[in-house]
């Protein structure tokens, strides 16, 4: 399975187990070994928005479950009111020092191959906003169910940013080329209805109803024989998942090259600006 990609990462260890309880500063999980099903909940305040440290903790956490035996499925979902996942932390872009920029981005691009890959099933249950990044951690995910009244999509030409390619590429595969075209052109952030319309999330329920629905449908995913099911996400998704593996490291170069550019630092100067102007009207 994803153990070619597995080998090449040794992840840091900040995540704590306490017999089926596993604790960071900034995820709880939960395992019920009855069912094989672990719940990951993010809590970086204020917005789950996606640092260096955090996305080395959702990927530890994937790695961890993925060596628990008695865990086959995975539900990814958020404890922050209201939002899923902001995104990239956007200060990690603004006025970078450059190496920590470098681990930064191959910290994203190692959580993706994680999360992407792994042999878990994977359900997201977007109970908030899911902008970028966290719509890429729900693309990522093998099922997504959603909470009414909020936004997913790719905006980060909003941002004067560009998707990389495996951003573009996962969402290819979620909702086809034309629509993806459509959306990056215009950082096209779609409401919960929206995104069930196009199938960039698979079934809509209230925020009161989202878990249960997740498990639910968890139940239906583990219930299946393990090895054929991630193999059959292999299948789907190995393509995809090597196009970044190769290229990793001028990927990293490339995204370090373009945010220390004068004219993408001033549009997320910018950006950072309306946020807060937003919240003081
Ligand atoms: C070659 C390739 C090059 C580049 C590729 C880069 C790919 C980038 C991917 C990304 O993910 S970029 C990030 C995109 N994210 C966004 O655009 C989301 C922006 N945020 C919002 O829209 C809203 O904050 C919200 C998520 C809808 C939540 O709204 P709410 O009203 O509840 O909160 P508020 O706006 O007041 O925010 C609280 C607090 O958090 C700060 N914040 C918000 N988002 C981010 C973020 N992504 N990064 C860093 N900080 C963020 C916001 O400024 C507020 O801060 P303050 O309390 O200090 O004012």
């Amino acid at each position: 399975m994803a153990s070619s990609i597995l080998r090449r990462f040794i992840p840091r260890k900040t995540t704590w187990m306490y017999g089926q309880r596993m604790m960071s500063s900034t995820i709880d999980v939960s395992v019920d070994e009855q069912t094989g099903i672990a719940l990951m909940k993010m809590k970086r305040k204020p917005v789950n928005s996606l640092n260096l440290e955090f996305l080395q903790d959702i990927r530890n956490t994937i790695v961890t479950l993925e060596q628990n035996k008695k865990c086959k499925g995975l539900i990814l979902t958020s404890d922050v009111p209201k939002i899923f996942s902001a995104g990239i932390d956007i200060l990690e872009m603004y006025q970078p020092n450059e190496e920590r920029l470098h681990n930064f981005w191959r910290a994203l691009q190692d959580m993706w191959l994680q999360l992407y890959m792994t042999p878990l099933a994977t359900i997201a249950a977007i109970n908030g906003h899911s902008p970028a990044g966290g719509c890429l951690i729900s693309i990522s995910c093998d099922y997504r169910i959603m909470a009414p009244n909020y936004t997913i999509g790719l905006n980060e030409t909003l941002l004067g940013i560009v998707a990389p390619f495996w951003f573009k590429d996962a969402m290819c595969n979620t909702v086809g080329y034309r629509e993806t075209e459509i959306a990056l052109a215009l950082g096209k952030l779609y409401s919960t209805d929206e995104a069930l319309q196009k199938g960039l999330v698979d079934e809509v329920v209230t925020s009161e109803q989202i878990m249960e629905a997740a498990q639910r449908k968890m139940l239906e995913y583990v219930k299946i024989p393990n090895m054929a099911r991630a193999m059959s996400k292999q299948l789907m998704r190995q393509e995809t998942a090597d196009k970044l593996c190769s290229t990793q490291d001028s990927d990293v170069q490339n995204f370090v090259n373009f945010c220390l550019q004068d004219k993408v630092q001033q549009s997320l100067g910018f950006y950072l600006e309306q946020l807060k102007k937003r919240k003081s009207k």
